[in-house]
């Protein structure tokens, strides 16, 4: 569904293992996402997906395996400067400023973007997300809790990634602005071209947006299905029961 993958970033995830101290959450994952492509990882709670993704990002200890992003090798990278090679984090506990106001948060996430480009690429992401819009003024920490996770994936979409990774952006929200979350990131793709992976508990959000849908169960990658696949609902609920 990408308009464009020329400037995407390609993720590839080999054999990795990690979690914390002696504790092995993650145990051998496997799996490519392709220039431009939308991968969702489903899970129920406490199975592994947010270690997973603070693993890529350099967050987690790393036990074993490898990891690649645009053909650099980003294993045991710092996160910093996985995130210079234009990887976007949106993480589940967010990244904001919460004593600066949604306005210098926004400046703050685009301090190092070209300048003539700033302000367009400022208002095509307020443009997403009215509500911060009328709440620019306002200090982050008093925002909603929907309204910080719209502001955490703003400020991760500002600096324009060529590989974004949400963690659980629908925990928590309304089902309406669920539904805004997906036609942005549906929008975003078909803008940009933008190179995806998701975490998430939602199915209908996960099949909205990605082109393709991975099991995590107990760590592992079970099973990965294509989202226009058909029964394909029914089959990811059926995984996911408890
Ligand atoms: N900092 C930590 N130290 C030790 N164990 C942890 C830590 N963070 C998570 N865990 C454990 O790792 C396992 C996987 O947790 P993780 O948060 O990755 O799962 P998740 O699928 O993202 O769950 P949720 O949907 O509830 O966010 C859980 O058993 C959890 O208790």
């Amino acid at each position: 569904m990408s308009a464009t993958t020329a400037d995407t970033l390609d993720l590839h995830v080999r054999d990795l293992d990690a979690g914390y101290g002696a504790a092995t959450v993650i145990h051998g994952v496997t799996f490519d996402v392709a220039p431009g492509e939308a991968l969702a990882v489903v899970g129920r709670n406490g199975m592994g997906k947010t270690t997973l993704l603070k693993a890529i990002m350099g967050h987690a200890g790393r036990a074993a395996g490898a990891v690649r992003v645009g053909g650099a090798d980003i294993t045991g990278r710092a996160p910093h400067r996985i995130v210079r090679l234009g990887v976007g984090y949106a993480a589940q506990e967010g990244n904001l400023f919460a004593d600066l106001t949604v306005a210098e948060n926004l400046q703050a996430a685009t301090m190092h973007a070209r300048r003539g480009h700033k302000a367009e690429r400022r208002e095509e992401v307020l443009a997403y997300f009215p509500v911060l819009e009328k709440r620019l003024w306002q200090t982050a920490g008093t925002l909603s809790g929907g309204e910080q996770k719209m502001l955490v994936l703003a400020l991760a979409l500002l600096r324009e990634p060529r590989l974004l990774i949400i963690d659980e952006i629908s925990d928590g929200l309304q089902p309406s602005v669920v539904d805004t979350v997906g036609d942005v990131l549906r929008a975003e793709r078909e803008r940009r071209g933008t190179s995806l992976l998701m975490a998430e508990q939602n199915v209908d959000l996960s099949l909205r947006v990605a082109d393709r849908v991975a099991v995590l169960k107990l760590g592992r990658i079970v099973s990965t299905v294509d989202s226009a696949a058909g029964g394909v609902r029914d089959r990811l609920m059926k995984e996911l029961a408890p």
